[in-house]
């Protein structure tokens, strides 16, 4: 199975298809990623609260992949968003994950109640790893329009993605729109829901109609809106599942019933990142 790689507006170009940690315990995230390597995947999300960028990098250095063909993104936590804190906790990224450079280094969360709401200082230090190559690109996660707005606006440098919530429940069009005005990629995660698409009478009806799982048909309507995803499983055979996305393809009619799934705020799972301000 290919996956298609998709171009960001800095030039470079991303899998728009990985796999993700977040939720993998760290004695069993090398083991786990080393898993998602032999089923294909070959693009990596974790981030440092997840607590497990070191078992993603003793996956990849046990792989023997090399590193031109992996693409790894990682997160800043909420704890660093001063730019001292963030230049010295972007180093130990980079050693905990046994790499010179990351792919993509992302603000985990705007938290625009903490810091005097001052994540562009935060930005700031994103743009400066970029430009000590300790990152090819940089992007933000769960920022709302407003957010993305103002950073662009304060130093002129354009986010490459912007990772949020995005699943059938909440399609969060409000922020896609943004990103697309922005020409920002935009990274779905809990693609799949948390797993609970396969409990959807729709979804379901869907997958029988196409011979797939309800999962492949949720990361189908993603791949097909032009989105990146990269659901989690622990399990190897959910796992190769999720990955068997790009040999067939969803009707008008099929993508429209996922669409109409959208159950807006109440369709939310994760945190309201206007509200979010949980410092790990
Ligand atoms: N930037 C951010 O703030 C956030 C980023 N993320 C990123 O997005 C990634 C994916 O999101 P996540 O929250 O993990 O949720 P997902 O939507 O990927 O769902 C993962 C859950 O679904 C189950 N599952 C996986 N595959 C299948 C399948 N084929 N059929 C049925 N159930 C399945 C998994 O269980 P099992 O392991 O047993 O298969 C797990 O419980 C994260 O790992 C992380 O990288 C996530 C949340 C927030
Ligand atoms: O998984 C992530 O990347 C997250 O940020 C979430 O874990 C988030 O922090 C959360 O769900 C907290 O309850």
């Amino acid at each position: 199975m290919t996956v298609p790689d998709l171009t960001l507006h800095d030039g470079t170009s991303i899998p728009q298809l990985g796999f993700g940690v977040f939720q993998v315990p760290p004695p069993e995230t090398a083991a786990t990623v080393t898993a998602a390597l032999e089923a294909g995947y070959r693009h990596i999300d974790t981030a440092q609260m997840y607590g497990n960028e070191a078992g993603v990098g003793e996956a990849i250095k046990a792989s023997g992949i090399a590193r031109d063909d992996l693409y790894v993104t990682t997160k800043l936590n909420n704890g660093f968003h001063r730019p001292d804190d963030a230049r010295r906790e972007i180093d130990a990224s980079l050693e905990r994950l046994g790499l010179d450079q990351v792919d993509l280094f992302l603000i985990h969360w705007p938290l625009p109640t903490r810091y005097d709401g001052d994540f562009v200082q935060t930005w700031r230090a994103l743009i400066e790893a970029q430009e000590g190559g300790k990152t090819r690109s940089i992007g933000v996660s769960n920022f709302q329009p407003a957010h993305l707005d103002r950073i662009v606006e304060e130093t002129g440098v354009v986010p490459v993605v912007n990772q949020v919530e995005v699943h059938p429940f909440f399609a969060n069009e409000d922020v896609r729109s943004a990103n697309r005005r922005h020409g920002v990629l935009t990274e779905a995660w809990s693609p799949i829901a948390k797993g609970t698409v396969v409990d959807d009478d729709t979804i379901s009806e869907i997958a029988s109609l196409v011979g797939r799982t309800p999962a492949q048909v949720a990361l189908r309507w993603h791949v097909q809106r032009g989105d990146i995803v990269f659901p989690k499983s622990m399990n190897p055979e959910r796992m190769r599942q999720n990955f068997e996305i790009f040999d067939f393809e969803l009707e008008p009619t099929h993508m429209a019933a996922l669409d109409e799934l959208d159950r807006g705020e109440a369709g939310r799972m994760g945190p309201n990142p206007d509200a979010f301000d949980w410092i790990p």
